[in-house]
């Protein structure tokens, strides 16, 4: 009877790339020392090269949501020409805490390719502001604001082109303050002004320019999934008219979405974060 390696192989056989997904060093350390010509490229995929690691794509959130997390790695790994279409990939990852404890087999194609990557790494924003912002709306999404679920838009970068495209509902508590997004009080603030109406408006660099702003975008052609309301038609319609990035927060089904360029590229559960 063949062994459980035998049967297993197949899972790594004849791939064309391994992506290590936050190696500890040793781990690293054995996959570079062994590498002879037929082996794989080594891609590491983590927040930091910890492990010197001579192909590396920077993982911008820890993704507990592992679909994601490959996602990223992936997509990051072609649009550095690390990895092709049709490419065999395995990937190893740590799905329980600690070292690595999993291998995943995909192929590079359109099925795995959501724009996780896209977003994060091409949005005019800086990734980290993209990062903050979303990580406020995961938060928010989780906890809700008192217990009850909270909805909340947020409009991130060309924040001059999506003040043309807006009016304030209200007074902004933003104006003369110079605050940025990833600021705990600011993430408080952000959450308490939630409850009220309007969007959130961030400049590239994570200043917070305006809360309470009415979108008037034009909504031509713009193509969100059917069910969803003005929030994120509003959303997704700014970012065709600018090179902002959308944010939201739904209200009625708790899940965060990005649009970018009038597209819905990303929709997440924060209850898996
Ligand atoms: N053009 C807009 N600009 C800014 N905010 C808007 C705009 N349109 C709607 N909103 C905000 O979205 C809130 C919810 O609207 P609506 O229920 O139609 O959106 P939705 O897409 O269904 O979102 P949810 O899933 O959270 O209910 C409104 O109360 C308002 O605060
Ligand atoms: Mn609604």
């Amino acid at each position: 009877m063949a062994s459980l390696t035998d049967h297993l192989s197949d899972l790594v056989e004849d791939a064309d790339a391994a992506l290590l997904f936050s190696p500890t060093s040793s781990f690293h350390d054995r996959f570079v020392d062994d590498g002879g010509g037929d082996d794989p490229d080594v891609v590491v995929v983590a927040p930091d090269n910890d492990v010197d690691a001579e192909v590396f794509v920077e993982l911008p959130l820890p993704f507990d949501n592992v679909k994601d997390r490959i996602r990223f790695g992936i997509e990051g790994a072609m649009d550095a020409d690390l990895v092709a279409e049709g490419d065999a990939v395995v990937c190893i990852a740590s799905v329980f805490d600690g070292g690595s404890d999993a291998v995943v087999r995909v192929t590079a194609d359109e099925t795995i390719h959501t724009g996780i990557y896209d977003l994060f790494v091409n949005s005019r924003a800086e990734p980290s502001v993209i990062r903050d912002v979303f990580e406020v709306a995961i938060e928010l999404g989780k906890k809700g604001q008192k217990g009850k679920p909270v909805g909340a838009l947020f409009v991130v970068g060309d924040a001059g082109k999506v003040m043309n495209k807006s009016r304030p509902l209200s007074y902004n508590p933003f104006e003369k303050s110079h605050v940025h997004v990833g600021d705990p009080i600011v993430n408080v603030m952000l959450k308490e002004f939630s409850r009220l109406d309007g969007a959130f408006v961030v400049s590239d660099s994570g200043k917070i320019v305006s809360a309470y702003r009415y979108l008037e975008p034009g909504a031509e052609g713009v193509d969100i999934p059917k069910g969803l309301g003005a929030r994120h038609m509003a959303g997704g319609a700014i970012t065709r008219d600018t090179n902002a990035t959308a944010i939201v927060l739904s209200e009625s089904d708790g899940l965060v979405r990005a649009f970018k360029a009038g597209e819905l590229v990303l929709e997440i559960d924060p209850e898996e974060y």
